[in-house]
């Protein structure tokens, strides 16, 4: 049976990103990542400084926590990181909780491809801007798309860009421009991952948040796009586990 390296499991809380913002949801966040993001809000995930915390689980025994957490209050779990498509026998877990009713969703960079993929309810595929100086593997990216392309996957994916500045908005463009089919999602970026003070955050958030709309409404090429802020920034702040 196949351990994963996990750092939290929480909720139920509401999905505050992408293609299934606003659904109630589970999180499991597992540790390491192959990106080192500058503006990364989960660095702990990958930096060293959460590598204590670090346990080894079971899909049963993540279910339990699972379960002892939500009771019978979800029955959706989003797993993300750091980057959960390191780990190679993930389909376990995503086949036990199919057989409890539950949806899974995932969270990645698109920097790997596993096979599991097509089995996830709702993969966001999350390729970074030039603000974060991670550098898009192209090649990687086009095999993971024609892939679930070919899989009739599309109603279960999407591609979402974070945005910082004008360099990431055109990055953006580009993406959506070389995967036209797949649903696609522009999200604000939180560049105060300190600022203690939620309210003074969520006004600097909702800012940069009418910044990206008019950013969008401009542009001829995202006519299909959406645009959304992380719903849980602006209800809970830079608070890790919610
Ligand atoms: C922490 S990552 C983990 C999953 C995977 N490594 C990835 O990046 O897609 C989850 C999501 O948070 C986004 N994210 C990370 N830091 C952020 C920030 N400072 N502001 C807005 N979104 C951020 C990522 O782009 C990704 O879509
Ligand atoms: N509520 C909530 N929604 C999220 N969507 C993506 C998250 C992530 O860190 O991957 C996240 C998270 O950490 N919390
Ligand atoms: S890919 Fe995701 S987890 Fe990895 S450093 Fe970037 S934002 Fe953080
Ligand atoms: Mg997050």
């Amino acid at each position: 049976m196949a351990q994963f390296p996990v750092l939290e499991i929480f909720g139920p809380t509401i999905q505050g990103e992408g293609m299934v913002a606003g659904r109630k949801t589970m999180f499991i966040r597992t540790a390491g990542c192959d990106y080192s993001c500058s503006w990364c809000d989960s660095a702990f995930t990958w930096d060293g400084s959460a590598k204590d915390d670090i346990e080894m689980l079971s899909s049963e025994t993540i279910i339990e926590r699972l379960e002892a957490l939500g009771g019978d209050q979800f029955n959706h779990v989003t797993v993300s990181g750091g980057n959960p498509a390191l780990l190679k026998h993930l389909d376990e877990l995503i086949e036990q909780l199919h057989k409890r009713g539950i949806q899974v969703a995932l969270e990645t960079q698109g920097s790997r491809w596993q096979p599991w993929f097509g089995k996830l309810d709702d993969l966001t595929i999350s390729p970074k801007p030039p603000s974060s100086n991670m550098q898009t593997n192209w090649e990687t990216l086009d095999t993971i798309i024609d892939n679930l392309i070919e899989q009739e996957r599309l109603h279960h994916i999407s591609l979402k860009v974070v945005i910082f500045n004008d360099g990431d908005f055109s990055y953006a463009e580009q993406v959506h421009k070389r995967y036209p089919q797949v649903p696609f999602y522009l999200q604000v970026g939180n560049d105060d991952l300190t600022e203690t003070d939620d309210s003074q955050l969520a006004l600097k958030l909702l800012s940069q948040y009418e910044w990206l709309i008019n950013k969008t409404l401009a542009s001829a090429t995202l006519n299909s796009a959406r645009v959304l802020p992380q719903l849980h920034a602006l209800i809970w702040g830079n608070k890790r586990g919610v």
